[in-house]
């Protein structure tokens, strides 16, 4: 048995914050703004695999409103999500993800995010892949202003599942 979810998040840059995409820190004069971390591809992850147990989003497990979530790790908060999947019963098929942003340059970061993706999803990283693209200097994105990512995934059914 197979499920499909897709997952897509944007969030605004701001001076004096680090910025974390894939669970990594990528060097920048700016970073993302959120009630957590505010990494923006691992919420995309987070919520492709929740659309894909039809457990609504991250927002409704971890609300913006509960200081318990203020400045948390996503990773963590991916993980617990995680151990949802695979306790129904499935494992990761693959998954697709792309990051729209205008600077910094994504490139030498993708094969971290790559690994790091795949180590929290208990998956081999040839399960993932990550892509960056510009708007062309367009819209929020093109103009700095903040990140996007969406992503696709696949769950499949566990051997033992
Ligand atoms: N933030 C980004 C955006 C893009 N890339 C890489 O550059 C290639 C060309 O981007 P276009 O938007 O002009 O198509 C893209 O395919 C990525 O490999 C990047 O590293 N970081
Ligand atoms: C992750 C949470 C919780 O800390 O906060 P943010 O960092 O604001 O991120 P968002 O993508 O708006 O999603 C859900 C939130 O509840």
């Amino acid at each position: 048995m197979f499920r499909v979810g897709q997952g897509f998040d944007v969030h605004e840059f701001a001076e004096g914050r680090p910025l974390i995409i894939g669970g990594v820190t990528i060097p920048y004069e700016k970073g993302l703004i959120g009630h957590s971390d505010a990494d923006v591809l691992l919420h995309t992850v987070t919520d492709a695999a929740l659309g894909a147990i039809g457990e609504g989003d991250i927002g409704r497990h971890f609300p913006d409103t509960d200081p318990e979530f203020k400045d948390a790790d996503s990773a963590k908060l991916l993980s617990y999500i995680w151990k949802m999947v695979e306790a129904r019963g499935y494992q990761l098929g693959n998954i697709d993800c792309t990051i729209i942003a205008q600077a910094p340059k994504m490139a030498p970061h993708i094969e971290a995010m790559r690994n790091r993706i795949a180590g929290l999803l208990n998956a081999d990283p040839s399960q993932v892949n990550v892509k960056a693209t510009t708007t062309e200097k367009l819209g929020f994105t093109g103009r700095g202003e903040g990140i996007a990512s969406q992503a696709t995934i696949l769950l499949v059914q566990s051997n033992n599942g």
